[in-house]
This record gives C-alpha cells, structure tokens and sequence, in this order.
C-alpha cells in the first residue's frame, strides 16, 4: 500500500462545544455503560462525541476519583510528553495501572497507546516509536481493514502517529500500514495508533460501547 500525499490536519476541536457542556450532555439512559475520556490534554471532545453518538455516557477524567464507577476508558491522542507531565502531577499514574490491570475496557489512541508501552505506565507489553512514520509524512490517510470489525475498511487518518515494535506473542496485531503494527488488543485493552474519533465512522467507538457495556 502507497501512502497518499502528507497533509497537515488542523485539531476540529475548536469547531466543538466547550467541553463541559458536552459532558453534561450525555445520554440520559441509566443502562448505558459510563465511559471515562482522560482529559489532560489533546483529542478529548472528539472521543466524547463520537462515544454519546454510539449510546455510551461519558465523564472526564482529570484526576483519579473519575476513574470510579467507570464501565471503560478512553486514552486519547495528543501530545504524550504533556500527558504524561499531568498524570504525574494528578497523581493517576497507580490509579490508571489499577484500573486498566482490573481487566476493564480500554481504547487508546495514538499518544493515548503510547501512554500505555513499556517505556510510560508499561501496560502493554510492547514499544512505540513516536513520530515513526518520518517527518516528511508525519500525517497521512488511509483505509485499513481492522481485523474483528466488520463493514469494510475503516479510514484511519495518522497525525505525527507512532509505530508498535517488539510486542510480545500475547499482543494481536489488528492493523498495519506498510508492514508497520498500527492496531493491537491484549486483553481488554485496544489500541490505535491512528484517529478514529476524526472520521465521523464511529464503528470502532461503537464496538468499544457494546464492549463496555457486556463487561
Ligand atoms: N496524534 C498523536 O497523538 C501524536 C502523538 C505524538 N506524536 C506523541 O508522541 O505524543
């Protein structure tokens, strides 16, 4: 697979609703799992959206009580150096490792998974490499077949994306691009390195919602 041409991508976020407001607007059923978005920083209202769309509630997480009571997490993309900066100063390094170590739901996207590897909370066992695509095509789209979800190939647009290297036989690899593993799932935690919460094809936020609420 050819890479289309790089494109610089603006962040949509600023075209959203304050934050606060989109939270408060959550579904009201009562049934509906309750799904975190941690909140220090980067691609959080988008991951809000795309969950109420799919039928879930939704909370913010910005310090570690929010994790209580939570039905699944989101992890978004961002910026991993400045989120990783807040979870030190929140103090959610050990509530995030209990959390995601309880077998809970789990969606991490792009800085979202790095957070995750062996070099950050060290939840997964595998490495990310930042920025791995090179600077010269730092964003790009493409169309990937996601193993497990169904309705064809979904489009995954990269932004400064990272690459998985040297995950353990537990890891499945769900997606790749040129070779390089950009989707993986180890127990109940999933991971992109792309972003699923720009499209508007919200199957993957939707297959996360129905996990979340069997769980
Ligand atoms: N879109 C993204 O989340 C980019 C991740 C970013 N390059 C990082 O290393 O944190």
């Amino acid at each position: 697979m050819s890479l289309p041409a790089p494109a610089e991508r603006a962040w949509p976020g600023a075209a959203l609703p304050p934050l606060a407001t989109r939270a408060r607007s959550a579904a009201e059923d009562e049934d509906a799992p309750l799904i975190g978005v941690l909140a220090l920083q980067g691609g959080v209202a988008e991951h809000v959206a795309a969950l109420e769309r799919s039928g879930a509630r939704t909370r913010l997480v910005k310090v570690p009580e929010q994790l209580d009571g939570l039905d699944g997490l989101v992890l978004p993309g961002g910026e991993s150096t400045t989120m990783t900066l807040g979870i030190e100063r929140e103090g959610l390094a050990e509530p995030l490792r209990g959390f995601v170590g309880s077998g809970a739901p789990v969606l991490a996207t792009c800085a979202g998974l790095i957070l995750l590897d062996r070099a950050h909370l060290d939840l997964l066992p595998l490495d990310c490499v930042r920025n791995a695509f090179g600077r010269q095509v730092r964003s790009f789209e493409a169309d990937l077949e996601i193993s497990g979800l169904e309705g064809g190939p979904l489009r995954a647009i990269f932004i400064r994306a990272p690459q998985v290297r040297h995950a353990d036989d537990a890891v499945t690899v769900t997606a790749t691009v040129d070779d390089a593993v950009v989707g993986v799932r180890h127990g109940a935690v999933e991971g992109y390195a792309f972003h699923p919460e720009l499209t508007g094809d919200d199957r993957l936020h939707a297959a996360f919602v129905a996990r979340c609420r069997r769980a």
